[in-house]
């Protein structure tokens, strides 16, 4: 059946949380892979499942999509209970596996209008629909072509596009950019980004920190099927202080430079080591000027000087004692 309005929810639900997940659980066997999950996501909010492989993000936005059923806990999507055999909530989610859904044969557009009919779209609607989807996804220009001849990045992109063409309320995405090349991610990830200025809520899984770090108005860190933490970046980075790191490399007075270098105010420990000193301090782009001039004043020749500041990755790291990266 066809229609040519484009299928978007009767009310919209501003105020109130798009998704709401409450207490998530699933096992598999003996291992639990998500283990007790809750997290809510507003309307127009980026929100970032960020954890190693592994970790449960796949399990968790299966249950949310209703493509598995829980243990435990309820997820609700824009009010209405979400579950395997429930129909009328899965009409505002889209879901962009990692997987590829596409026919080779059909051109990018043909696709778009395919997937569309599936949806209830149809005539002026969906062909309205799917020029702005094309433009969204930055294949306007290769429409006409057959997706077998696309790169591995376009051919994302049309996934993506695919699961926006119905105008969900809210779009999954899982691990979208895993194995395509630099310049193709941040097409996916520009893309992205475009949603948040459809309205759309977000719902991206990564074990990427700069893809969460650009994207994610708030990350839920995930390992081991638990949410260890859950914040705005600057919320996350709280956790662990927010001091950012000096390390100055040289030679000549260190004592000297480094009992000058504790009267700054920017300046919380300062630690003389080998042929240098390392200085914790806040806001290190701002503190570094007068950090190099004292050292330099109290007698120090500075050949190297390094700033580090605390990332997603330290967070991770401080949670759960082990890197985010294999
Ligand atoms: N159908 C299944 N049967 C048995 N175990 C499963 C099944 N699906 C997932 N698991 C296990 O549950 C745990 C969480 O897997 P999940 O795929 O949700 O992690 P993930 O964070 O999405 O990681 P990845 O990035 O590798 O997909 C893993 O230990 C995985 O092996």
């Amino acid at each position: 059946m066809t229609s040519d309005v484009a299928h978007r929810p009767a009310e919209p639900r501003t105020g109130s949380p798009v998704l709401e997940v409450s207490g998530l659980v699933r096992r598999f066997g003996g291992l639990t892979a998500v283990d007790g999950v809750s997290f809510r996501i507003a309307p127009g909010e980026t929100y970032g499942l960020l954890g190693p492989n592994g970790a449960g993000k796949t399990t968790t936005i299966s249950m949310v999509a209703g493509l598995l059923a829980a243990d435990d806990g309820e997820v609700t999507v824009g009010g209405r209970r979400m579950g395997p055999r429930k129909v009328e909530p899965k009409r505002y989610l889209g879901l962009v596996p990692q997987d590829l859904a596409i026919y080779p044969e059909l051109t990018a557009r043909e696709n778009l209008h395919f997937f569309g009919r599936l949806h209830g779209l149809g005539g002026a609607a969906l062909k309205h629909r799917t020029a702005e989807v094309l433009d969204l996804i930055g294949l306007a220009d290769r429409a006409k072509d057959p997706t077998k001849e696309f790169s591995g990045g376009m051919k994302r992109r049309l996934n993506i596009g695919i699961g926006l063409l119905h105008s969900p309320e809210l779009l999954i995405l899982d691990e979208p950019t895993v194995g395509v090349d630099p310049q193709s991610r941040n097409a996916i990830l520009e893309s992205v980004e475009a949603l948040s200025t459809e309205g759309m809520a977000v719902l991206y899984t990564t074990h990427y920190m700069e893809e969460a770090e650009r994207l994610c108005d708030r990350i839920g860190i995930i390992d081991a099927g638990r949410l260890q933490a859950e914040g705005t970046r600057q919320e996350l980075i709280r956790i662990i202080g927010e001091l950012d790191e000096i390390r100055l490399v040289g030679t000549g007075d260190t004592a000297g430079a480094a009992t000058a270098l504790r009267e700054l105010s920017a300046v919380e420990t300062v630690v003389a080591e080998g042929r240098g000193i390392l200085l914790h301090v806040r806001d290190a782009p701002t503190a570094v000027a007068a950090v190099v001039t004292t050292a330099g004043r109290s007698g120090m020749e500075l050949s190297d000087v390094e700033i580090t500041r605390p990332d997603l990755e330290s967070v991770f790291l401080h949670l759960t004692g082990k890197a985010l990266r294999d």
